[in-house]
């Protein structure tokens, strides 16, 4: 059985995505894969209730509790191998990780991030969108690097940016293609897993 960990922060709107989609597809059957766990840097992160509520194993490794970024990754590991991980998958992971761990994860490791690669790396990216007049903007999923959001693209998904589009407008409607996006990238890449 391969074993999907996903790390959140947040809402994790995008993990849910991937919970039903991997039980509505009955993964462990069609895949021989299934979500083994859901990891969060915050304790306060909505995705948390959520994936109790489905029965998947929840840990919070608060990073506010570590000095460093290599303490804090390093724990954040040896919680994550816990779980055996085939593939580690970033859902609104909202913290830059240090080369060491992601050479531990290299190649079996993902993210999701809201704009059309490599355009936009970093934050608040739709709003930078919209500042800078663009048409198009979009979601990209990705290999994770040691360089922040420059990881080999797997596939991305376009959404038009509309005359007089609100940053947050343009993220639901984003988000909506990411939760399309994310899971079928993910059931792609198992078998090669
Ligand atoms: N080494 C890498 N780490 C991470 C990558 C990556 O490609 N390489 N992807 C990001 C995800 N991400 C955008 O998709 C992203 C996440 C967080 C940040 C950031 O600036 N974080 C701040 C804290 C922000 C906060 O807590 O709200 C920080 O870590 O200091 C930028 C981009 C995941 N990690
Ligand atoms: N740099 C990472 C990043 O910005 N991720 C973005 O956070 C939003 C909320 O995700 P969620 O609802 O899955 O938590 C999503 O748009 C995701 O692409």
């Amino acid at each position: 059985m391969k074993n999907i960990v996903i790390l959140i922060s947040g809402g994790g709107s995008n993990m849910a995505a991937i919970v039903r989609a991997a039980q509505q597809g009955d993964w462990r059957r069609t895949l021989d894969a299934q979500v083994a766990a859901v990891i969060s840097n915050r304790a306060d992160a909505g995705g948390l209730a959520f994936a109790k509520e489905h029965q998947i194993p929840t840990e919070v490794v608060d990073h506010k509790r570590f000095p460093t970024r290599e303490a804090f990754d390093a724990e954040l590991a040896a919680a994550i191998d816990r779980r055996q991980p085939s593939l580690l998958v970033l859902a609104g992971f909202m913290r830059i990780l240090t080369p060491g761990f992601v050479q531990r994860y290299e190649g079996r490791m993902v993210n999701i991030h809201p704009s059309l690669l490599p355009a936009f790396p970093g934050l608040h990216t739709h709003r930078r969108a919209i500042e800078e007049g663009c048409k198009f903007s979009g979601a990209t999923v990705h290999r994770v690097t040691a360089e922040l959001d420059h990881g080999p693209i797997l596939t991305q998904a376009a959404v038009p940016i509309l005359p007089d589009d609100t940053e947050e407008a343009l993220a639901a409607r984003i988000l909506t293609q990411e939760h399309l996006l994310y899971p079928r990238a993910i059931a792609a890449l198992l078998p090669s897993l």
